[in-house]
């Protein structure tokens, strides 16, 4: 079982060639795992249900492309240097039938490997072990035939079989447009807001109409003979707003749905690509531009490295994803790992929308796709390069703000969202439920489309997931064991990662396994619990503070330059019992505090009338100025945070920029601002009506 699982494409390659290459040496056949550090909830719940000891860790070893180019030259392997891979002849087919001289790619980040003529692919330490096999049995080519014939799991076969069944099933029983009458089709079209794209181009991506759930049917034709390997089911229903919200559902499950639509009708001779977020948008683009369009399997939320050899025939790639805020900086990542220089983006709004909304508007897509900016920037700009950007934040305020929590609306208040590349620091009393209340904020965000990866020093990964799954459930599944399967299935569905180490960690390790989890999931938020764990002990005579500012300074830098959210769980120095811990309580040194964006603090009161109760309080926000306190109440059976609805625990809140934030903290517990005095009417009688309390009861009517 490979630990990439979410990656068909890599998994099953990998095992096979460490196998096979094994037999080819005659050594005895180990079946290895793919050295990570990052794991998955997926991988997590798995092992939970049936060996919580298979969870072994192995060091990541980080590759760069100078040492991949210097191997490949040192054993006489030409390449080429591409955008985002090396282009090599590949070792799987015989030299007098490679078509295309170089069509084994490996990964510049990671060192994967795909051959694209036989699909063969794995790791950078299986290329080096094929290459050093071809080496001493003086081979021109290694058969892929052998590497590709590693025999399934029972399982894993059925599974496999019941899905192209399922796939067949569904695509033989939908029918293309052109065969629908004439009014039946109009309608379908209306419903979908479709109306501008013509049966021609439904006909040339294949799409269809599944009617019994009246769905429409991308394909995805994939493998040497492109034979149809997945679908994506599309239905529509109107929302109050007159808009149209999609739901989506791939066969076989998404997990394995994992390639670009649009693929099949790409040409090798082809040197520019627009890439969609949506396959709708794909086929808009097809008929507005006539240039080849590609939609990315997953939308926005991720950009899988397994796709990049697909696209490294392009000289330009143009980014077009969508027409908000989240598609924008998406596409800002994404060219990161296409290569700058090829890229361009256009950016959305309000003449740039979605290229469905742009057809539908009778607008001109190519010269939009031409007017596109490129993503190489100098580090030196003018304020008319950043004027665009300026108006885009301002035009769309809310989403700027981040995402929203759906548990925690007060935080909401005062935080306003949840943005990426800001770096949050949290602290609280010794065992006051910070790992806990963490959990569920991320869990919230997670749960929303937010990549998730965890790292975890303290309570090991098994406590961590079942502390997530109970609060993801809402309920004590001790008692509901048969509800186990429901809420696992529904939990393996998040993005949602976990590093696999334990204990006191090495900074430079677990930053190198932060990048690799950003580069291979598009992780956009990482905790970190605690930083106490990269410290060190053994060497005490070292300045712990220096120690530990070094540290805050790697992660904010990280932050920044991947645009991932950092949380960073700080333990708080010795405090006396009876007062609550304030910004400068925070452990070391005021690096943190200065560092971060955001400063959070988990109060524990020592109150006789209410002991044990907690509040949250945001003491920094770089954001907007906001700071505030609220009350949290635990509900033990569920481990949830949520707003007391009794009315004597006000929401306070005091306004921007406090000139110390002691006297904020001050403030904002003794007297909120005059100028919310209207708004705390307000927030006393939501906090009565607690969103936070209205969506744990949503929530399990869900689970009901
Ligand atoms: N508000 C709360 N009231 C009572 N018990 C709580 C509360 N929050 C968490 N707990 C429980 O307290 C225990 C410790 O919680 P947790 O590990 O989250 O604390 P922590 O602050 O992260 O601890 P540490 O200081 O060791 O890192 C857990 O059993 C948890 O279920």
């Amino acid at each position: 079982q490979s630990s990439l699982h979410q990656i068909p494409f890599s998994s099953r390659g990998l095992l096979t060639c460490s196998r096979f290459l094994h037999r080819l040496r005659g050594t005895p056949c180990i079946p290895t795992r793919r050295p990570t550090d990052v794991f998955l909830a997926h991988n997590l719940i798995r092992n939970y249900k049936k060996d919580a000891k298979s969870t072994v860790e192995f060091p990541l070893s980080p590759i760069t492309v100078t040492d991949i180019k210097l191997y490949l030259r040192s054993k006489d392997v030409p390449f080429h240097d591409g955008y985002s891979c090396l282009h090599v002849p590949s070792v799987f087919v015989d030299p007098s039938q490679r078509r295309d001289g170089f069509s084994l790619f490996v990964d510049k980040t990671t060192g994967q490997f795909l051959c694209k003529d036989t699909l063969v692919e794995g790791s950078w330490e299986d290329l080096q072990d094929c290459l050093e096999v071809m080496q001493k049995d003086e081979q021109d080519s290694l058969s892929p035939h052998v590497l590709l014939g590693y025999p399934e799991s029972l399982e894993e076969q059925e599974e496999r079989e019941r899905g192209l069944r399922e796939v067949q099933g569904i695509w033989s029983r939908s029918v293309p447009f052109a065969d629908l009458p004439e009014e039946e089709g109009q309608l379908v079209k209306t419903m979908f807001q479709i109306t501008k794209i013509s049966n021609a181009t439904l006909k040339k991506f294949g799409v269809r109409l599944f009617k019994p759930t009246k769905s429409l049917v991308f394909p995805w034709f994939g493998g040497p003979d492109s034979s149809l390997k997945g679908i994506k089911l599309l239905s529509a229903q109107m929302t109050d707003a007159e808009k149209v919200a999609y739901n989506e559902a791939m066969v076989p499950k998404c997990s394995s749905y994992f390639n670009l639509f649009g693929l099949a009708l790409v040409s090798r001779m082809d040197s520019e690509v627009v890439v969609t977020g949506s396959e709708l948008d794909a086929l808009a683009v097809s008929q507005g531009t006539g240039l080849p369009s590609v939609a990315l399997p997953r939308g926005v939320s991720c950009l899988p490295p397994a796709l990049l050899p697909y696209l490294e025939q392009f000289k330009r790639v143009t980014l077009w994803l969508g027409g908000d805020i989240r598609s924008w900086e998406a596409s800002k990542i994404f060219s990161r790992k296409l290569g700058l220089r090829r890229c361009a983006l256009v950016r959305p709004g309000e003449f740039q929308p979605c290229p469905l909304e742009a057809l539908s508007q009778g607008k001109n897509l190519s010269r939009i796709v031409k007017a596109a900016i490129p993503a190489a920037h100098k580090s030196i700009v003018s304020f008319k390069q950043l004027r665009e950007d300026v108006y885009g934040e301002l035009m769309n305020t809310d989403q700027v703000a981040g995402v929203k929590w759906t548990r925690f609306p007060e935080l909401n208040r005062i935080l306003k969202g949840h943005r990426k590349g800001e770096l949050t620091v949290f602290t609280g009393p010794t065992g006051s439920g910070k790992t806990t209340f963490i959990s569920e904020l991320a869990l919230d965000l997670c749960m929303q489309g937010v990549n998730t990866l965890w790292g975890s020093f303290e309570i090991n990964n098994v406590r961590l997931a079942k502390i997530m799954l109970t609060q993801f459930a809402m309920q004590r599944l001790e008692e509901n064991l048969e509800q186990y399967d429901f809420w696992a299935d529904k939990f393996e569905e998040l993005p949602l990662y976990f590093m696999t180490f334990h204990g006191q960690q090495n900074i430079k390790t677990v930053m190198d396994t932060m990048q690799h989890a950003v580069y291979l999931y598009d992780i956009n938020h990482v905790i970190i619990d605690n930083l106490q764990f990269m410290m060190g002990q053994e060497n005490l005579s070292v300045d712990k503070f220096a120690v530990q500012d070094h540290i805050i300074g790697v992660f904010r830098k990280f932050a920044t330059n991947s645009s991932c959210h950092v949380t960073l769980i700080i333990h708080p120095r010795k405090e006396e019992d009876d007062r609550e811990l304030q910004t400068a309580s925070i452990f070391g040194s005021a690096k943190a505090s200065q560092e971060a964006d955001n400063v959070l603090i988990l109060q524990e009161k020592k109150l006789v009338t209410c002991p044990g109760r907690r509040s949250l309080q945001v003491t920094k926000n770089r954001f907007d100025g906001d700071v505030g306190i609220f009350p949290l109440d635990f509900i033990k059976s569920s481990l949830t945070f949520s707003t007391p609805i009794k009315g004597k625990h006000k929401l306070r809140k005091v306004a921007a920029k406090p000139e110390n934030e002691e006297e904020a903290q001050g403030k904002a517990d003794e007297a909120p601002l005059k100028k919310d005095e209207g708004k705390k009417e307000k927030a006393t009688k939501t906090a009565k009506a607690s969103p936070a309390v209205k969506s744990q009861a949503n929530g399990s009517e869900k689970a009901k």
